[in-house]
């Protein structure tokens, strides 16, 4: 069987660490270089926790691709370069895998029109966790019955984005079965600026931030006499690799964008 090769870009992050055991514990991957801010030139087996890898680093993508022959780049970096990983990926016909979550609408428009245009595929999962998947389908199935809903999302304190991308997506899946409502009382007011969180189409999205937590989420629905709580954990980074291995497969199979492994999972 022919290997697909690989290219990582923040593999030192905490799930870049992931992503690079998963990749080189897969029989059919192969980890054919890595992109990160560091080390140049040298090789993954530099840093600390990558003993063996000897893997080679590029700080700039394009030359990374010019000297790679790449299949696939899993993006695991910031909102700030994801999206321009993303367009250098396809623009070298690389199919990007991206779990960099802090993509704009206008973005995904942009890569939409890019993978048609290429004929590539591309996945982009604001998250792998196949129980925050049924999380996020298990919420948009009871946004059909409750117009009233409220999203926590909880996560460490090192995440750059809020609201995390999970809740965004949350909040447009529910936007696509529930009637738009601005939820609250109509003359509520904010004693402290943001004391009720970011607003999506009148449902209301609180960000926590506190170590010790890793990536949680709960969607609260409320009516006349009751509530429900949807709850999905992720106590480490392992509980996304398989969803970033199905995200490879899928978009070496396909030739458009998949926003959301909900499109995948049936
Ligand atoms: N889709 C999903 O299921 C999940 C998505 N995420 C998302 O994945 C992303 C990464 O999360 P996490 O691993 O926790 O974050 P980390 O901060 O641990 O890792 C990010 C890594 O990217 C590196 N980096 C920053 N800029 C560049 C650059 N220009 N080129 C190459 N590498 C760069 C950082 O380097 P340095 O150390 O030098 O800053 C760091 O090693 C986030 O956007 C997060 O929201 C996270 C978990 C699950
Ligand atoms: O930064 C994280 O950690 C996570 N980010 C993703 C998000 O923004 O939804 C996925 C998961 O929640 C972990």
């Amino acid at each position: 069987m022919e290997k697909v090769n690989i290219v990582i870009a923040g593999p030192r992050g905490r799930m870049g660490r992931e992503a690079v055991k998963l990749v080189h514990e897969t029989e059919n991957y192969h980890l054919a270089a890595v992109v990160d801010r560091k080390n140049d030139g040298g090789l993954l087996s530099d840093f600390d926790g990558f003993l063996g890898l000897d893997v080679p680093v590029y700080s700039n993508i394009e030359e990374c691709f010019q000297k790679t022959d790449a299949n696939i780049l899993i993006d695991l970096t910031t909102p700030a370069v994801g999206m321009f990983h993303t367009k250098t990926a396809l623009t070298y016909g690389v199919r990007p895998v991206v779990g960099t979550t802090g993509f704009t609408k206008e973005d995904l428009k942009e890569l939409e029109n890019l993978c048609k245009e290429k004929g590539l595929g591309c996945v982009i999962a604001p998250n792998f966790a196949v129980g925050a998947i049924l999380m996020m389908k298990f919420a948009q199935l009871a946004g059909k019955y409750f117009d009233d809903v409220e999203i926590i999302e909880l996560h460490h304190d090192q995440k750059l984005d809020a609201p995390s991308g999970t809740a965004v997506k949350t909040a447009e899946l529910i936007a696509e079965v529930r009637e738009s409502k601005q939820q609250g009382h109509p003359q509520e007011e904010e004693v402290i600026p943001g004391a009720r969180g970011a607003n999506y189409d009148g449902m209301h999205i609180h960000s926590v931030r506190l170590p010790g937590l890793i990536a949680h989420q709960q969607v609260m629905f409320g009516s006349a006499g009751q509530t429900l709580t949807i709850r999905h954990d992720s106590y480490n980074r392992a509980s996304f690799m398989s969803g970033v291995k199905l995200a490879v497969d899928t978009a070496l199979k396909v030739d458009t964008l998949v926003y959301g492994l909900e499109n995948i999972i049936e």
